[in-house]
């Protein structure tokens, strides 16, 4: 779990539990018995400086991960990203978050094919429809509960600026942080895929060629505080079900807790912040790559499991780094994951049109 702002937040209580050990049936969907389900921690060190023999023992951990539940949590990771830097990167996020109305909604996102800018409270419901009009009226009865900022790869001078980042003018500490944050989590995040290519039997740094294009989305997340009738009545979830599109997901989480994971038997399972640890789940492109071998997990934020002050649960601050393929990577089951033709679960797909296809389904039209 990351310091947010020592300044701007009220410290929200630490997990008492360990949370894996005791990983707990929140709500169930089925009649089922407890759930074997769980999310297993993982050290990743010795991938960096490790024997080959103990690079392959993570490689296995980590797919194995991927496979059982779509959700690890990483430890371990500090080579590449400094806690420091993940510890400023949410201070500005804070400091973001904490602006005016107004100058938020100068920066508003505007495209599903620019991916970037200011999302208000209410305007994405993430979801698994993949219809527009079904995701418009679920909007409309229980809108998500939070605002983002949505940010790409910086670009080009000479691009039009509908595909830029929307920097808040005159904040180069904002844009900096930013920026450097990205760099650190494709970094990070190449490293994951070469533990799965290792696992999978594949060359280790096969994704690289189709993953090194920094399409990815930096996402900065702000729950506000909630009154409990608000959330509790069932009607809006801070973040509704769904799945991530893209290979995977590096998610950094504050204290406040609320982050559930659906098991296979249709129970959502409590994935609590852990001190150390970020949690890194698989998305639909990599599910789709694998053959379905990996798992895209729904999952949900919900009122964290700690009781209310007075009736109202604190702010969530979290940050996703949204790993995808490089747009013009066909995605296609990989080598090893079928034997003919026929075992083949999708079509080949364009990873941009696949990800234009999600977002206007999420954000709806314009
Ligand atoms: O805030 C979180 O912890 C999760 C957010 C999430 O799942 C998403 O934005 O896709
Ligand atoms: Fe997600």
């Amino acid at each position: 779990m990351f310091r947010v702002t020592r300044i701007l937040l009220k410290a929200h209580p630490a997990p008492t539990v360990n949370p894996v050990a005791t990983a707990k049936v929140i709500n169930s969907a089925t009649s089922a018995s407890p759930d074997s389900f769980h999310i297993p921690i993982i050290n990743f060190e010795p991938f960096f400086s490790g024997s080959r023999l103990s690079k392959e023992t993570v490689a296995q951990e980590v797919l194995s991960g991927f496979v059982n539940s779509g959700f690890i949590y990483l430890k371990g990771w500090e080579k590449v990203l400094s806690k420091d830097v993940v510890n400023t990167t949410f201070e500005e996020s804070a400091r973001f978050f904490a602006r005016p109305t107004e100058e938020k909604a100068e920066l508003q996102w505007m495209t599903p094919e620019s991916n970037r800018g200011y999302v208000t409270a209410g305007r994405e419901r993430v979801s698994r429809l993949a219809s527009v009009d079904e995701i418009e009226k679920l909007k409309k009865a229980n809108p998500d509960i939070k605002e983002s900022m949505e940010i790409g790869k910086e670009m080009p001078a000479d691009t039009p600026k509908e595909f830029t980042n929307r920097w808040p003018k005159d904040d180069e500490q904002f844009k900096s942080t930013m920026t450097n944050f990205f760099e650190k989590c494709h970094a990070l995040h190449l490293e994951v895929l070469s533990s799965i290519a290792l696992g999978l039997g594949l060359e280790p740094r096969w994704f690289d060629q189709h993953c090194d294009a920094k399409d990815h989305n930096l996402r900065l997340l702000h729950y506000p505080s909630v009154k409990k009738d608000q959330i509790s009545a069932n009607k809006s979830n801070r973040a509704g079900a769904h799945t991530d599109y893209g290979t995977i997901t590096l998610l950094f989480q504050d204290s406040a807790g609320g982050l559930e994971v659906l098991s296979p038997t249709g129970q959502y399972i409590a994935a609590p912040p852990i001190p150390g640890t970020i949690v890194v789940n698989a998305g639909d492109l990599l599910a789709r790559w694998s053959n379905d071998k990996i798992m895209s997990t729904e999952h949900r934020v919900v009122a964290p499991a700690s009781s209310p002050d007075n009736d109202v649960y604190p702010a969530r601050y979290s940050i996703a780094f949204f790993a995808n393929p490089n747009y013009e990577t066909e995605i296609e089951a990989l080598e090893g994951t079928f034997r003919n033709g026929k075992e083949k679960k999708y079509e080949r797909i364009n990873t941009l049109d696949y990800l234009v296809q999600r977002l206007t389904a999420t954000y709806g039209k314009k």
